[in-house]
């Protein structure tokens, strides 16, 4: 591996993602500080090298530190930002004071902001106008990274060099960072296939097998194209890892929180009972609502993100929502 000037690295955010990321970017060689928001997290990472809260059962390098105090991380060269969508303001804010001017901020949350429909390096831009913004998004269950599993994921950044040497910084033979300028495209994907995937779960929850999920995948597939290329997306990022390739891992499989979430759903459980047992974050909920709202100032139909989204906000019940999309009137593929 080449070396690369970014030795040090932040990673902002001790949940699953964040703790899995800095595991392979200790693997990579860098050494790497993790700001955790969570005392518990902190102690059980420098303690027991265990995110027990978060990311159970998998050991960490213990040359992983981490801290809840964002000056301690005034010597890092690159940052990767992980907190979840709907509070990466707020993190960023906090940690913005802390931060060099033109510091690398890779952003690696998965969705959009509901209260604005930014996106995250429209927010993160907003908040930390000095920094450097890449984006990292990509089929990746934490617990596969931070087992070594081989995975690929988008790596976008506008400035090229900068790209490469963030990849040369985190890439592993088992992790495999591809490189992008795409830097709105490889948000997209990621943000609406959090809402394709509560659709999918739904589907398995009431058990309509495996054509019907295969034909909702391929034709949300459709919806996020139509998304992604309105806000700015190229057609080949959405076709890739970030967008295409996500869809499918996460359209496919349980250990998604997203899939699993419209599972629960599907079987019949309410939204409050799901949300309520849980202490993990599920993307999809919250960026539903600002995805419709873009895509009707846009003109654009996504009917089966709007049936998710009127599930989520009790507008109508999921025999209901399903019936609706059922109903629509045959229509050309395209
Ligand atoms: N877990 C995974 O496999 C992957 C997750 N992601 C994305 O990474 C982002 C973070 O997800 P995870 O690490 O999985 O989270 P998680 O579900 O494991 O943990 C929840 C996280 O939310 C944080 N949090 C809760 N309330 C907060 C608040 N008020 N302010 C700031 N932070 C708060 C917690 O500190 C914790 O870091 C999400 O956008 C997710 O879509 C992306 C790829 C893979
Ligand atoms: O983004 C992910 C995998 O690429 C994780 O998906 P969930 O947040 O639905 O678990």
């Amino acid at each position: 591996m080449a070396d690369t000037p970014l030795s040090r690295i932040a990673v902002i955010g001790g949940g699953a993602w964040g703790t899995a990321l800095a595991s392979v970017a200790a693997r990579a060689g860098r050494k790497i500080t993790l700001w955790a928001r969570e005392e518990e997290v902190v102690a059980a990472v420098n303690k027991g090298h265990e995110n027990t809260p978060f990311l159970p059962g998998i050991a960490l390098d213990p040359a992983i530190r981490a801290t809840s105090d964002f000056a301690e991380l005034a010597g890092a060269e690159a940052i990767l930002h992980v907190a979840p969508a709907q509070h990466l303001r707020a993190v960023t804010a906090g940690l913005a004071p802390h931060l060099k001017s033109g510091t690398p901020l890779v952003l690696c949350a998965k969705g959009i902001e509901t209260a604005s429909g930014k996106l995250m390096s429209e927010v993160a831009g907003e908040e930390a106008p000095e920094a450097r913004l890449a984006v990292l998004s990509g089929p990746s269950f934490a617990a596969d990274v931070a087992r070594g599993l081989p995975t690929a994921v988008t790596l976008a950044c506008a400035d090229e060099a900068l790209g490469a040497q963030l990849v040369e910084a985190i890439g592993v033979p088992t992790f495999r960072p591809y490189l992008s300028t795409d830097v709105i495209g490889a948000q997209i994907g990621g943000a609406v296939k959090n809402v394709l995937a509560i659709a999918c779960g739904i589907v398995e929850g009431k058990a309509f097998g495996d054509s019907a999920r295969a034909a909702l995948t391929a034709r949300g597939f459709m919806e996020m194209s139509r998304f992604g290329e309105a806000l700015g997306a190229k057609p080949a990022t959405l076709k890739g890892l970030s967008g295409l390739g996500d869809l499918i891992l996460t359209c496919g499989s349980r250990q998604s929180r997203n899939m699993s979430l419209g599972f629960a759903l599907g079987e019949g459980k309410t939204l409050e009972d799901i949300l309520g047992a849980r202490s993990s974050v599920s993307e999809g909920v919250y960026t539903a609502e600002a995805v419709m709202r873009l895509a009707a100032a846009k003109g654009i139909g996504m009917p089966i993100c709007e049936a998710v989204h009127n599930i989520l906000s009790g507008k109508s019940g999921v025999d209901d929502a399903i019936a609706a999309l059922l109903a629509r009137p045959f229509t050309n593929e395209d």
